[in-house]
């Protein structure tokens, strides 16, 4: 019942957050487009943040840009983005477009002096992402900020994750992304080519950083990648759905399953294989670390195993919960390892806020991931320590290089790269 108390009131507080009284020293942000995940990601954050506030909105169409403006409480419109980059109120910019279109405007928006909320994934292929994440205009030391927005990782639960295991110690990793068929439209920016889309770049990314973050290292080499395409008259360069495997140095094997249209997964599949997949709804993180074996006497081993399972690792505001299990057994070696006593416990852990009261930590319960990233960005901007936690420029161009790979192993053609590319190392 005090479950239930607590679950409603954090939920109430994540869509209707208090609104903070705004500092002298606001960051001004301006968004490019009147984007779905824009209030999540900004607007709803902003504001409860007492130096961050909403300025302005640029759509392509002026009804487009005065609906969202006026829905939002947005002061200022703009009616092309270049306008909204050109104009000198704004110093930040949040880059919610399509990911074929991330490059330009993030680039163009750095040009002119503005920080960049830049939405995941950074950009289109690892070509891009050199040349933007190691644009000469962000090697100066009083350097801009630029962020792509892996929100997931800045929130405590994913950071008390993170303690919890030694990456030399893992075995196998496993992510499922699973994402009911229908949610999203057929012809959605996520399924279309030219704009960059397909399951790796949109759910895939999630997964993959997750496992590069986990194993704290790149993989050795992608072990095998398969795709579903798009269904007959769509895109088939197009990936619906991703299963990959990749080695990393320790010897540990990542599992990712991907799918932005999941089916199925019910009993009695020959009748419900075309059901939208509702089980396995919570984005989950399988972790398996390798068996520890200790002698305990009289020639004896005690072997002990761990697994941890982190469900809704993505969005761990509204929910979360990871399970810690631990299998011990005693095993006689000279019997043919026989088990002469075997013990399981499961210790569940969840943070929706920092356990430890640090300096330069804040939170709420109800804070979202988007909201300790936004925290982030303003402390990066003002040159404050915080929580400490970063997605940095060299962990974006890793980030495509490892789905540049995905892409190559599946045979199916990495995502166009931007006519404006500058550079290109
Ligand atoms: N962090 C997160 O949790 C999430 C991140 N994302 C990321 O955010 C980005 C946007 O996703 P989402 O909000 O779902 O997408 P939307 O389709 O809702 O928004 C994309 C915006 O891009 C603009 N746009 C500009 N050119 C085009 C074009 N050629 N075709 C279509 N749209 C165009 C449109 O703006 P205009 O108003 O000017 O027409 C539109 O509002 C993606 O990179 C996605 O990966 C998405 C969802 C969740
Ligand atoms: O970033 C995202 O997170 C939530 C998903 O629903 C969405 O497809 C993706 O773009």
């Amino acid at each position: 019942m005090f479950a239930y108390y607590h679950f409603l009131k954090r939920v109430l507080s994540i869509f209707y957050p208090p609104i903070a009284p705004k500092s002298n020293e606001v960051l001004r942000f301006g968004i490019l487009g009147a984007a779905d995940i824009a209030p999540s990601a900004l607007v709803t954050p902003a504001k409860s943040h007492p130096e961050v506030i909403v300025a302005a909105v640029a759509a392509r169409e002026e009804k487009k840009a005065k609906a969202f403006a006026k829905k939002h409480g947005i002061p200022a419109v703009h009616l092309c983005y270049d306008d909204l980059i050109a104009d000198p109120t704004i110093n930040c910019v949040y880059v919610p477009l399509p990911n074929g279109l991330h490059y330009e405007w993030a680039l163009k928006a750095l040009k002119a002096g503005k920080h960049v909320l830049l939405e995941k994934p950074s950009v289109s292929n690892a070509a891009e992402a050199k040349s933007l994440f190691r644009h000469p205009i962000l090697r100066d030391s009083d350097a801009l900020v630029l962020l792509e927005a892996f929100h997931y990782r800045f929130h405590p639960a994913w950071q008390l994750f993170l303690t919890l295991f030694d990456s030399k110690e893992i075995e196998e990793v496993e992510v499922q992304n699973y994402l009911a068929a229908g949610i999203f439209p057929l012809d959605d920016i996520r399924f279309n080519y030219s704009l960059s889309g397909g399951t790796l770049m949109d759910f895939g990314s999630y997964a993959i950083s997750a496992v590069r973050q986990i194993f704290g290292a790149e993989p050795t080499f992608v072990r095998s990648a398969s795709y579903r395409p798009m269904p007959e008259g769509f895109d088939q360069t197009v990936d619906e759905a991703v299963y990959a495997t990749y080695e990393f140095p320790n010897g540990g094997i990542a599992r990712i399953t991907a799918d932005l249209q999941a089916r199925g997964g019910y009993w009695f599949p020959a009748l419900t294989k075309n059901w939208p997949r509702l089980y396995g709804a919570l984005p989950t993180l399988f972790l398996k670390l390798k068996p520890i074996e200790e002698a305990v006497g009289n020639g004896l081993v005690k072997e002990t195993r761990r697994k941890i399972v982190f469900h809704c690792y993505m969005g761990p505001h509204f929910y979360h919960r990871i399970d810690i299990g631990t299998t011990t057994k005693i095993i006689d070696p000279n019997k043919g390892r026989k088990i002469l006593k075997s013990e399981k416990k499961t210790e569940y852990k969840k943070a929706y806020n920092w356990l430890k009261n640090e300096e330069g930590k804040k939170g709420e319960l109800w804070w979202t991931t988007y909201r300790y990233q936004l925290e982030e960005f303003v402390n990066r901007v003002k040159k404050r320590q915080g929580s400490c936690v970063w997605f940095d420029s060299e962990e974006s161009i890793r980030q495509m290089e490892m789905i540049d790979a995905t892409y190559e192993k599946m045979g199916l053609p990495l995502r166009l790269t931007s006519k404006e590319l500058e550079g290109g190392s």
